[in-house]
C-alpha cells in the first residue's frame, strides 16, 4: 500500500487505495468508539461529501497490522451490494497524531490508518434507542428483508459475517439497511467448514453450537444472530442477556428448550456439550413466550432460533418466508420516516452524561440542604452567606440546583431514568439448570469451565456483555406488552401477495446475480 508521505495530501488524485492523506478530510465528531478503533463523520474537504472514517488502532499491535483490518479490507473489497457498507478507500496519515487536546497521542510515529466508508445516519441500537422509539410492522419487515438480503448476499459469496447485532446494522436516512463491521468476517467453503474459531460473534448473539464449543460450523450461525435481532425487534429488548457463556446457554435452552440427540442429531458429539447438559428437562417455550406475536412471524422466528444448525432456516429461504408476503407488507424504505443521527456510540454517551448531570443536581442539592441546617441564626444578616461563597458553586437560594450543560448534541430531549426503562434491564439472577463443573461454588464463577480464558477484549470480555457500558443481565419475556402493532403508520401499504412495495415478485426482489 502506498503511504502519502508528509505533506503530500493527493488531494485531487483519484483515490487509488492508501494514496491520500487523511487531511483531505475534515473530522466532524466521533460517531463510534469500536474495539478495534474510533469511527469519525468527517467531510471531504474537495467534494463536501460526508463519510465515516474508521481509524484503525496500532496501538496494541505488537504484530504489525491487525488481522482484523486486513480481513475487513480484504473482504469488504470483494462485496458490492446495496445492503452491504461501502469501503470507499483507505487513507493514511503520514505524520504526528494529535489528540483531541491537541497533545501527540502515544502512537505518534507509526502513522495513522484510516478506512473511509460511506456514512449511515443510525446503527439499528441506537436508532431503537431513542426516546420513545417504536418500529412499525412494515418498518421492522422492511428492515429485517434488508438484513437477509445483504446476509443471503454475503453468503453465496463464501462470506461468514459472524458478528451480526444492532450496532453493526446501519441505516440511512433513505431507509437502507447495511451490514458492516466485518472484522471478524471470513471466507468459508461449503465443502471444508472445519476447523474455524467458536470465539466469534457477541455473546447475546452467539448460537448454542458455538457456546458448546463446535469448530465446524457454516452460515447458520449468522441465521441465528439473526433470529435475535428479529425477536428483539418485535419484543423490545434483546431476548437472550446472559452475562457469561453458561448463563447465556441456558437462556436459550429456558426459551428453545434443552439440546437430545432427537432435536439435535450429533448434539452430543460437540465438544462441550456433556459440560453443559441440562440436568433438569427443558421444554421449547418459544410460542407460549412470544404468543402475541403475529402468526407468521412467530413460524419464521421458530425456524431461525432452531437449535440444530443444519435444520435452521437460510436467509434465502427466509426471504421467501409468508411473514415478507403478507400484510401489512414491508414498506419502501425511502417512506420511512428520516429521524436525527442516532449511533449507539452517542445514545450511550447521552446517557452517561445524563447520569453524570442527575448525580451531580443530587450533591448540589444535597449540599444546599446541609447548608442551609448549618446556618445559624445570624446568616439572615447577611454574615453567614460570606462563609458559604468560597466554593466554585454558590448556592442558587430560590434557585433549582444548577445543571451543567453537556456538549451540544443532535438530540432535543434529554433521557434519563425517568425517561422510561432501558432495553437493557440491570442483572439478574442466573439461574442454574446445566450440568457445570463449577455449579453450587456461588458467585457464579465460571472460570474453570472449558471456555479458555478470554483473550480478545470487549466482544469476548469476561464480562461477557456485548460492547462496552451499562447493558445488564437478566431476563424478561412477556414483561410488559410485545412492540408489534399491526398497522401503524406504515403499515396499510398491502397490495397483496406478489406484489409488494420494493417491486417484484419472490424471485424478482434480491437485486443482484448469484
Ligand atoms: N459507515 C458508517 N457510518 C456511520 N456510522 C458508522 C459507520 N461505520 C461504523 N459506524 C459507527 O461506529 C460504530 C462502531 O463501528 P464498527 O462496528 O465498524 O467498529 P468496531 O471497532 O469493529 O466495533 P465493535 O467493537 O462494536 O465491533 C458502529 O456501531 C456505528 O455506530
Amino acid at each position: 500500500m502506498a503511504i502519502a508521505a508528509p505533506g503530500q495530501l493527493n488531494i485531487t488524485e483519484s483515490p487509488s487505495w492508501g494514496s491520500r492523506s487523511v487531511d483531505c478530510f475534515e473530522k466532524l465528531e466521533q460517531i463510534g468508539e469500536g474495539t478495534y478503533g474510533q469511527v469519525y463523520m468527517a467531510r471531504e474537504i474537495l467534494t463536501g461529501e460526508i463519510v465515516a472514517l474508521k481509524k484503525i488502532r496500532m496501538d496494541n499491535e505488537r504484530e504489525g497490522f491487525p488481522i482484523t483490518a486486513i480481513r475487513e479490507i480484504k473482504i469488504l473489497k470483494k462485496l458490492h451490494h446495496e445492503n452491504v457498507i461501502k469501503l470507499k478507500e483507505i487513507v493514511t496519515s503520514p505524520g504526528p497524531e494529535k489528540d483531541e487536546q491537541g497533545k501527540p497521542d502515544g502512537n505518534k510515529y507509526k502513522g495513522g490508518i484510516y478506512m473511509v466508508f460511506e456514512y449511515m445516519d443510525h446503527d439499528l441500537t441506537g436508532l431503537a434507542d431513542r426516546p420513545g422509539m417504536r418500529f412499525s410492522v412494515s418498518q421492522i419487515k422492511c428492515y429485517m428483508r434488508q438484513l437477509l438480503t445483504g446476509l443471503h448476499y454475503c453468503h453465496v459469496n463464501q462470506v461468514l459475517h459472524r458478528d451480526i447485532k444492532g450496532s453493526n446494522l446501519l441505516i440511512d436516512n433513505e431507509g437502507n439497511l447495511k451490514l458492516a463491521d466485518f472484522g471478524l468476517a471470513r471466507s468459508f467453503s461449503n465443502d471444508h467448514n472445519g476447523n474455524l474459531t467458536n470465539r466469534v460473534i457477541t455473546l447475546w448473539y452467539r448460537p448454542p453450537e458455538l457456546l458448546l464449543g463446535t469448530t465446524r460450523y457454516g452460515p447458520a450461525v449468522d441465521m441465528w444472530s439473526v433470529g435475535c435481532i428479529f425477536a428483539e425487534l418485535l419484543h423490545g429488548k434483546p431476548i437472550f442477556p446472559g452475562k457469561d457463556e453458561p448463563e447465556q446457554l441456558n437462556k436459550i435452552f429456558e426459551l428453545c428448550g434443552a439440546p437430545d440427540e432427537v432435536n439435535w442429531p450429533g448434539v452430543s458429539k460437540i465438544p462441550w456439550y456433556n459440560n453443559f447438559k441440562p440436568t433438569r428437562p427443558m421444554k421449547r417455550r418459544l410460542r407460549e413466550v412470544f404468543r402475541l406475536f403475529d402468526r407468521h412471524a412467530l413460524e419464521l422466528l421458530e425456524r431461525m432460533l432452531t437449535l440444530d444448525p443444519s435444520q435452521r432456516i437460510s436467509a434465502k429461504d427466509a426471504l421467501d418466508a409468508e411473514y415478507f408476503w403478507t400484510d401489512p407488507l414491508p414498506c419502501d424504505p425511502k417512506s420511512l420516516p428520516k429521524y436525527e443521527s442516532s449511533h449507539e456510540f452517542q445514545t450511550k454517551k447521552k446517557r452517561q452524561q445524563q447520569r453524570q448531570h442527575e448525580e451531580t443536581a443530587k450533591r448540589q442539592k444535597l449540599q444546599h440542604q446541609q447548608q442551609h441546617t448549618r446556618l445559624p441564626p445570624i446568616q439572615q444578616s447577611g454574615q453567614g452567606h460570606a462563609q458559604m461563597r468560597p466554593g466554585p458553586n454558590p448556592p442558587m437560594h430560590g434557585n433549582p440546583p444548577q445543571v451543567v450543560a453537556g456538549p451540544s448534541h443532535h438530540y432535543g430531549k434529554p433521557r434519563g431514568p425517568s425517561a422510561g426503562p432501558s432495553r437493557y434491564p440491570q442483572s439478574g439472577n442466573p439461574s442454574g439448570g446445566y450440568n457445570h463443573p463449577n455449579r453450587g461454588q456461588g458467585g457464579g464463577n465460571y472460570g474453570s469451565g472449558p471456555y479458555p480464558p478470554q483473550g480478545r477484549g470487549p466482544p469476548y470480555g469476561s464480562s461477557g456483555m456485548p460492547g462496552a457500558g451499562p447493558r445488564g443481565g437478566g431476563s424478561g419475556y412477556g414483561s410488559g406488552a410485545p412492540n408489534y402493532s399491526q398497522g401503524g403508520p406504515y403499515g396499510g401499504s398491502g397490495t397483496g401477495r406478489g406484489s409488494n412495495m420494493m417491486g417484484g415478485n419472490r424471485n424478482q426482489q434480491y437485486g443482484w446475480q448469484q
